[in-house]
């Protein structure tokens, strides 16, 4: 698997250790980060003429002399500009002393159109606000819209979180980095400022990385395929899980409806809409393979648990804020309390579910630490984030990776919190961060449908963490396929050929 993240803590660690376990040392690693560079520039922007290249003083700027030594062997123009020189003896050094064009200030650079610029200043190195060398740098850049190839990371895009450190950052159009990406590669605004993303193998052995035993993850069906349920040859129905999904009152059902059809498309042998008295009739003109129930009470709800043993539930799309959503949402949690465990895989707790707690809190994360309570997955957006964890919503200090790992350890929840750089987190702080996806899903009800999709899985049995991945990932990838006039409907028939190939893809594997 290569969708391991490192922080660029651990990235230098695995530097270190593959420096340590050979066969490259140190300059031996940079020449190749810088081949792998130069190839690119070559083959992308073949009749650009001059390259830039602009080197820092760290190993960032090594990889760029590199580059820089490349491409004139290849007989390309180059032009260098340093900020700052590298440390005597350090590998960056040996790569400037081997470069035969001469460098001059980064103060003097001046680019013409039709060159294009290779950014060497600062990678994973970078710990405070660009200096104004480079920030000028930046602007002449984009006043000529000359093309930006960065190495490892784009100068001003911390690799932690993908936040800009300071002011300005270059946006790239490609960037080529190295072994592994790092969090700040996936996370907003990180993300759009790399541009494409090349990753090069520089010889980092695969050993070195697992050595670091990582947390965190690119969302990819690696990480979950072998866990996604596949009806057994002698399947029925309720075999293949039950989910329960509770609907608003009369003028909120919709939201429902779309959660119950997307845990059918996702693979519940049986879906129940579970509705309020007032509700049944319009719920009831508008289902047919999914079944309803009314559901008024926590005890409507006990008997549906005792009498169909649902698998699943989804709570909060269109479903009202209040008491009453609370006293639903912690029976379901505590449905395992009498001995054994109840059989229900998970609640999927959405919207209006999470926005219910937002005064207290504590009986959710309590009522989750019981013995043989089921799972509880959250699925907030950042202002349903924010209601539930604001203490950690204002700390200015944490990534958005950060802050998921914050709220699921305080709620012993899987937390998915959802947006355009979507992070599922486990209570234990393993970590996904979903890159699939496209803007065509901000439309309403598409997380009604994320949270129906979760709810299929788990009523399935599977594994509540890569339940919640697959979901995220299968959801992004129904709605970046649709594309262009997608609406929340459209999305669990969208899914029908994503799973086809999931399920093939896992079948090959197990041959
Ligand atoms: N890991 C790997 O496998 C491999 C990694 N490789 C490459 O190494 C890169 C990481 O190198 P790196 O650690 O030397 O960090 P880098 O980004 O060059 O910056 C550090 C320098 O900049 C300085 N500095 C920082 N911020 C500053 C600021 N705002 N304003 C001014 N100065 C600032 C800082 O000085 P300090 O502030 O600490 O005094 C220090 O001098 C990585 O991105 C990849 O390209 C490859 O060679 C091959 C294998
Ligand atoms: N720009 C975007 N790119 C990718 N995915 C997005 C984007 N905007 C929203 N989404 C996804 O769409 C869904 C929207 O969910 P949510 O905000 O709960 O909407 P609703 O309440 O209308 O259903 C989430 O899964 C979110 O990750
Ligand atoms: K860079």
């Amino acid at each position: 698997m290569s969708n391991e993240l490192l922080s660029p803590v651990e990235m230098a660690e695995a530097d270190r250790l593959a420096i340590a376990t050979g066969p490259f040392n140190g300059i031996g690693l940079m020449r190749r980060a810088g081949a792998a560079v130069a190839a690119v520039v070559l083959a992308r922007y073949p009749a650009a003429t001059p390259v830039h290249v602009l080197c820092g003083p760290g190993n960032n700027g090594g990889d760029g002399y590199v580059v820089a030594r490349l491409l004139a062997e290849a007989g390309v123009d180059v032009a260098i500009w340093v900020s700052g020189k590298p440390r005597a003896g350090s590998d960056a050094a040996i790569a400037a002393a081997e470069c035969p064009v001469a460098p001059r200030p980064l103060t003097a650079f001046a680019p013409d159109f039709g060159s294009i610029v290779v950014d060497a200043l600062y990678g994973a190195g970078l710990s405070k606000s660009l200096p104004v060398d480079a920030t000028n740098a930046i602007d002449f850049a984009r006043s000529l819209l000359l093309p930006v190839v960065a190495i490892d990371l784009p100068s001003g895009v911390s690799g932690d979180t993908g936040a800009v450190l300071g002011e300005e950052a270059f946006r790239a159009d490609i960037t080529v980095t190295f072994a592994r990406k790092k969090p700040g590669h996936l996370l907003l605004p990180g993300r759009e400022l790399c541009g494409e993303i090349v990753l090069a193998d520089i010889g980092i052995p695969d050993s070195v990385v697992n050595d670091l035993i990582p947390r965190t993850f690119e969302n990819k069906p690696a990480l979950w395929v072998g866990n996604l349920p596949v009806p057994a040859t002698d399947a029925h129905k309720y075999k293949r899980g039950h989910a329960g999904v509770f609907s608003g009152g009369p003028s909120t059902t919709g939201a429902a409806r779309l959660s119950a059809l997307a845990a059918a498309r996702a693979g519940a042998g049986a879906v129940t809409v579970l509705s309020p008295a007032d509700a049944m009739q319009i719920n009831a003109a508008h289902l047919t393979a999914i079944m309803l129930r009314r559901s008024d009470t926590v005890a409507d709800l006990n008997n549906f648990i005792g009498e169909r043993r649902p698998s699943a539930f989804v709570l909060g799309p269109g479903f009202g804020v209040g008491e009453r959503t609370r006293d639903l949402a912690l029976a379901i949690l505590r449905a395992g309390r009498q001995g054994a465990a109840s059989g229900i895989g998970g609640l999927v707790l959405d919207a209006d579910g999470i926005t219910s707690f937002r005064d207290e809190p504590a009986s959710l994360f309590e009522a989750t630490r019981e013995p043989h309570a089921p799972a509880l997955v959250m699925t907030p957006h950042e202002g349903e984030f924010a209601r539930l964890f604001s203490d950690i919503a204002a700390d200015k200090s944490l990534s958005k990776l950060a802050k998921a790992r914050a709220a699921a350890q305080r709620a012993n929840a899987v937390v998915v919190y959802k947006g355009a750089d979507t992070v599922i987190v486990a209570p234990n702080g393993l970590a996904a961060i979903n890159g699939n996806g496209a803007p065509w899903l901000a439309t309403a009800g598409s997380g009604d449908v994320l949270a129906g999709i979760i709810a299929g899985l788990l009523a399935q049995g599977m594994a509540v963490f890569a339940a919640a991945a697959a979901a995220v990932w299968i959801h992004a990838e129904a709605g970046r396929r649709f594309g262009p006039g997608l609406i929340a409907e459209d999305l669990p028939l969208a899914m029908v050929p994503v799973l086809r190939e999931l399920v093939e893809a896992k079948q090959a594997d197990a041959i």
